[in-house]
């Protein structure tokens, strides 16, 4: 077993420092990027990310309007539906930011599973065009008791799945089954993904992956040609 050797973990006090160190890292990058580019693209997740980003994200400066706003996964439901994670992020940053609703590039929640993965991939194939793979400037993403990161589950075939950008789960372990998630050669080849955790119930699985190296979902984010950031508070990282 290996650890993660390129991984960057900054250790902060509490939850709250974990905001402010996760919101700083946004607003660095996109300030950097559209800098660069002219424009910012970001790959959200739900969980605690999406609470931390609701309450750091509304007061960082940048460029709002360059922003264009992905999901590394999202769950099959309707947008009304208490499990969207889209819900979560129109609710805490449309009108509490300037970022307007067609920033964001979400699923077609009325289609079937297999069916959003495609439309899903073509939007993010709209953003990226005559890409191999997409380059995303920021990927953020949580890690779930068991170590999965987006949809992509301990065991699971999809944590192969090479030949797609985004794939479709009909039998997710955490409900509800049906999702859509990026793969691995996409969240890979992100120019950063970060982790943002906090509290004590993190700790075991924050051992096993950035400590002991355990090739689980999570640890298995390695970008190629990019930086990995993994913003931990002290109980999320007391184990290791
Ligand atoms: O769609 C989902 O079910 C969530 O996005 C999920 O993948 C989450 O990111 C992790 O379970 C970590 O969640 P917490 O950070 O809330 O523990």
């Amino acid at each position: 077993m290996t650890s993660i050797p390129k991984a960057v973990r900054k250790i902060v006090k509490k939850e709250e420092d974990v905001i402010k160190q996760l919101c700083t890292l946004v607003e660095q990058l996109s300030n950097e990027a559209i800098e660069a580019r002219g424009s910012f693209t970001i790959g959200l997740s739900g969980g605690s990310m999406a609470k931390f980003l609701c309450v750091g994200l509304p007061k960082i400066q940048t460029d709002w309007a360059k922003w264009s706003l992905f999901f590394c996964d999202e769950r099959l439901v309707p947008f009304s539906n208490e499990d969207s994670t889209y819900k979560l992020y129109l609710a805490g940053l449309v009108g509490k930011t300037p970022l307007k609703e067609d920033q964001f590039v979400v699923i077609n929640p009325d289609l079937e599973v297999d069916a959003a993965a495609k439309d899903y991939e073509e939007k993010v194939r709209a953003k990226f065009p005559e890409s191999a793979w997409p380059r995303f400037d920021l990927l953020l993403l949580g890690m779930g008791p068991d170590g999965h990161t987006a949809s992509l589950f301990p065991d699971h075939p999809l944590l192969e799945e090479k030949s797609v950008w985004i794939a479709a789960i009909h039998d997710s372990p955490k409900p509800p089954p049906c999702r859509v998630t990026m793969t691995y050669p996409v969240i890979n080849n992100a120019g950063c993904c970060a982790f943002a955790m906090a509290g004590q119930g993190k700790a075991d699985m924050v051992k096993r992956i950035l400590g002991d190296g355990e090739s689980l979902p999570s640890g298995r984010v390695r970008p190629t040609d990019g930086e990995l950031i993994w913003i931990l508070d002290e109980a999320a990282a007391s184990k290791l």
